[in-house]
């Protein structure tokens, strides 16, 4: 580990800290929308801190007002920790008292180099040999943070995968020039990883809470926050319901009834098991291809696609994509695909349209007529999806930017199932997705399911795999393992993962 990343001030050991940021009353509004309502919170230091709670319950906007991105609308933010600084909090005193952020909707510049991206959040790096620096910066951060990545700093960040860039985002946000880092905000920064640089990261910000920074993190994986934090915020609705201090008492399903308000809806055993009545015929059928094992799917048939991160999942699901509208050598797709994308602002929402716009698109065929939509049984479906899916939106035709990023995430998942495809084509799907809905979800993949949907399912969440009925492990590109469910376990997945079987 590199020694910068611990540049803190010296505190007297006989005084606590003082603390790095308070909120006291913190409300925001937008319009009649109430997004942060009398929230008080007060950040230490040296603690892990997670913010639990509902797609659009506050926390994107508890943690940009923390961050000094947003001014709420009334209560008071202050830094203790800079007791004698005059101005008022906002971006830059936020970032000289070392709060650093990385939010679920990646701010990577796509035509930039990882090293030049490493750049601008750094003004101080300037002057001859610049680019040097930036690239000794971000390569000893990724070093320390997520060992043995492959991840090049003169890399165009527009050709990275998502997860690749995940990492870089995160990795800058421990980069150190200037100004000294004691706490750092992650939006969900476990969504896009798979299983290693997941671990990797939670086992990093461990060591960092040891030297004294504080980390602030926002994850519907809760595993890994009753793993790693010390103190749970739970939200509702806008408000803080809740911040306890870990302990052995806190379970999953503790905190699962904490986040409340959304109905529990989580399914039966019994519907996440596949009912053979319906299987029938194969309807993908990709042959071998060198050292490639061949892969099949029959149709009702759930099938999951593992391995890390970026090993061609994503390019499987689109050339079935591609082969079900097109004669593709070696690939047999019999009927409609669909598609969910995991990167959703890249390829998934129209960001200028409205939910409605964003969710109809994908079923124009159902609700037209003669070439004309009809706008009642527009306005029915979306109606309907936005129940099934708990879509938390003031109206249909709320601009899709608005809604919190879960909730969007929830407009491309209806998208795709509203036009009653034969295949869907799920590239991690779930990513911001809440834990309430993502329990729905399984239920409803399940019941389309056995209806007959055939599903292929790449997550990098492994805990999912469990709801297929086989999972194909993937690595540089070829299928190394098939697993049927009753030989899934999370040792074989990683094993075929890195060539160990
Ligand atoms: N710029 C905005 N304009 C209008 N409404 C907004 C805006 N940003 C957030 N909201 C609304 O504020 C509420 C809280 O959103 P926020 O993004 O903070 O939720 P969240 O808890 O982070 O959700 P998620 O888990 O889905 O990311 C939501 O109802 C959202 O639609």
């Amino acid at each position: 580990m590199n020694e910068p990343l611990t540049i803190f001030p010296n505190t007297p050991a006989a005084q606590p800290p003082p603390a790095i940021v308070d909120m006291i009353g913190v409300s925001k509004h937008f319009g009649a929308v109430k997004a942060l309502n009398d929230a008080t919170l007060s950040i230490a230091q040296g603690r892990m801190i997670s913010i639990l709670g509902h797609n659009g319950a506050g926390k994107s906007t508890l943690i940009r007002i923390l961050a000094g991105l947003m001014k709420p609308s009334s209560g008071q933010v202050s830094v203790p920790v800079r007791s004698r600084d005059s101005e008022p909090f906002g971006p830059r005193q936020a970032r000289a008292v070392g709060i650093r952020c990385v939010f679920q909707e990646l701010s990577l510049c796509d035509g930039l180099t990882v090293y030049e991206n490493t750049k601008i959040i750094h003004p101080k790096l300037r002057g001859i040999g610049w680019q040097n620096k930036s690239r000794s910066l971000i390569r000893a951060a990724l070093d320390d943070i997520f060992p043995g990545h492959d991840i090049d700093a003169n890399q165009l960040v527009g050709r990275l995968s998502i997860g690749r860039r995940q990492m870089v985002e995160i990795a800058r946000a421990f980069t150190v020039t200037d100004a000294p880092i004691r706490l750092v905000i992650l939006d969900e920064p476990t969504s896009s990883l798979d299983v290693t640089a997941a671990d990797q990261l939670m086992k990093f910000t461990r060591l960092i809470r040891d030297r004294g920074m504080s980390c602030l993190f926002i994850s519907h994986r809760l595993r890994e926050v009753l793993e790693y934090t010390d103190d749970i915020v739970v939200m509702q609705d806008g408000r803080i319901v809740d911040n306890l201090p870990m302990s052995s008492a806190v379970s999953e399903s503790i905190l699962v009834e904490k986040m409340g308000s959304v109905e529990n809806k989580i399914p039966d055993a019994a519907d996440t098991v596949a009912s053979d009545k319906k299987r029938g015929d194969r309807v993908v059928d990709i042959v071998a291809n060198g050292a490639s094992k061949s892969l099949h799917a029959t149709k009702g048939e759930v099938i999951g696609l593992a391995g890390l991160a970026g090993q061609g999942q994503r390019e499987l699901l689109l050339q079935v994509l591609a082969a079900s509208r097109r004669t593709m050598p070696g690939h047999k797709v019999i009927g409609r695909a669909s598609y969910v994308a995991g990167d959703r602002q890249g390829e998934g929402v129209f960001p200028l349209w409205t939910v409605a716009d964003n969710l109809s698109i994908g079923a124009l065929l159902r609700v037209s007529r003669a070439g004309v939509i009809n706008l009642s049984r527009e306005r029915a479906l979306v109606a309907r999806w936005c129940a099934d899916l708990s879509i938390r939106t003031p109206r249909a035709k709320h601009p899709i930017r608005a809604l919190s990023g879960g909730n969007q995430q929830k407009v491309l998942i209806a998208r795709a199932l509203a036009d009653d495809p034969d295949i869907v084509l799920f590239d991690d799907p779930m990513r911001g997705v809440d834990f309430n809905t993502k329990a729905e979800l399984y239920g409803l993949v399940r019941r389309m399911a056995n209806a007959g949907c055939t599903f292929l399912w790449y997550t990098t969440e492994i805990a999912e795999l469990s709801n297929c009925d086989r999972v194909y492990v993937l690595r540089s590109g070829m299928v190394t393992d098939e697993i049927t469910r009753d030989a899934l376990t999370e040792e074989r997945v990683i094993s075929a993962s890195f060539d160990r079987a």
